[in-house]
């Protein structure tokens, strides 16, 4: 687990973290967003130790982090930083060998990651030769082809077409489900919301919301609640008169409400069983309830709502 805490860090009089803490656990996906300028990027460098924090400590496992921590990372920075000449599978097994590994397991390691990628019929090719997104792909090969002990990724699915992200995805999540921490920022929430298991919000150089993803959910889910009649003469009017409760939108055997309470909201439920919606409009049909719960955000909600 990578732990930070007070991590503070100023530009000149510009204060650009201020008292950011957060934790990236072991086997789990954690999402980092926050918009332009919030300080994603920084924070990753001062993970991976290319810049420093003015306070604050990162720790790995509860001991502070070395060097020899660092250098046992897979970090995808910002600046891309592969050589536009070298070809993909020769810079993959090079950087295997920068980071200590026998010729063997680089190449290995390399010619694994370049097919998973499908990267497969251009490793020979220099990567300037590639197209963006397959450059992309190159990149993050180049953070994993060493076999980290932890993953720190700045935007690693920006340029990536959708076939391409599920790809990455996949390579991600299963490097993850050995134990290692993974932390990838990202301005792209609907993959973030499907990818992470954590999701840590930045703003203004401060955490303004962490946690599980289900827990930001639940914890932004307000009182709102949604129940859908099925059959020929569903009509959800009559919830406008259940007590406790205030319909915001009705289509039909539709309707959307907030509810005073779980209570209040139980009860358009147990009406809804007990006596199926029409019988209330004096038709001989009955409605099913074909859906009925609360409304759970999605992240790019909570994320409006936390950024506000
Ligand atoms: N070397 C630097 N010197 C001065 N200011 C800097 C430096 N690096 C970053 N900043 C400033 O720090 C703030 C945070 O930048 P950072 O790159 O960490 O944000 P970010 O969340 O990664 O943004 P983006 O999503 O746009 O990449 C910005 O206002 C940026 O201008």
């Amino acid at each position: 687990m990578i732990q930070l805490e007070g991590i503070t860090r100023s530009f000149g009089e510009r204060r650009v973290l201020d008292d950011v803490g957060f934790r990236v656990d072991g086997g789990r996906m954690t999402g980092f967003v926050g918009g332009n300028g919030a300080g994603k990027t920084t924070t990753m460098r001062i993970i991976l130790g290319v810049l420093s924090a003015d306070a604050g400590t990162v720790t790995i496992d509860g001991a502070p982090i070395t060097a020899g921590d660092r250098a046992r990372f897979g970090y995808m920075p910002e600046e891309r930083g592969l050589y536009p000449k070298m070809k993909v599978l020769e810079q993959l097994v090079y950087l295997g060998r920068l980071h200590g590994m026998s010729a063997g397991d680089a190449k290995r390691s390399a010619t694994e990651l370049v097919d998973r990628l499908g990267l497969g019929e251009r490793a020979n090719d220099p990567l300037e030769s590639l197209s963006l997104g397959n450059q992309q792909r190159a990149q993050i090969a180049a953070a994993l082809v060493h076999e980290p002990v932890a993953l720190v990724l700045d935007e690693p699915f920006s340029g990536l077409d959708p076939i391409a992200v599920e790809v990455v995805l996949g390579v991600l999540r299963d490097y993850a489900a050995k134990g290692a921490p993974v932390l990838f920022s990202s301005h792209q929430l609907d993959i973030v919301e499907r990818l992470c298991d954590d999701v840590v919000v930045i703003g203004g150089g401060r955490i303004l919301a962490a946690g599980s993803r289900e827990e930001l959910r639940a914890r932004h889910s307000g009182s709102a609640f949604e129940i859908e009649l099925a059959g020929p003469s569903a009509d959800a009017g009559w919830v406008r008169d259940q007590p406790g409760v205030e319909v915001t939108h009705l289509d039909g055997g539709f309707a959307r409400f907030d509810a005073d309470s779980d209570a209040a909201a139980q009860s358009v439920l147990s009406r809804a069983v007990a006596h199926g919606s029409s019988e209330t409009h004096g038709s001989s049909e009955t409605a099913i309830v074909r859906r009925f719960g609360p409304i759970t955000p999605t992240l790019a909600e909570i994320f409006k709502e936390v950024v506000q």
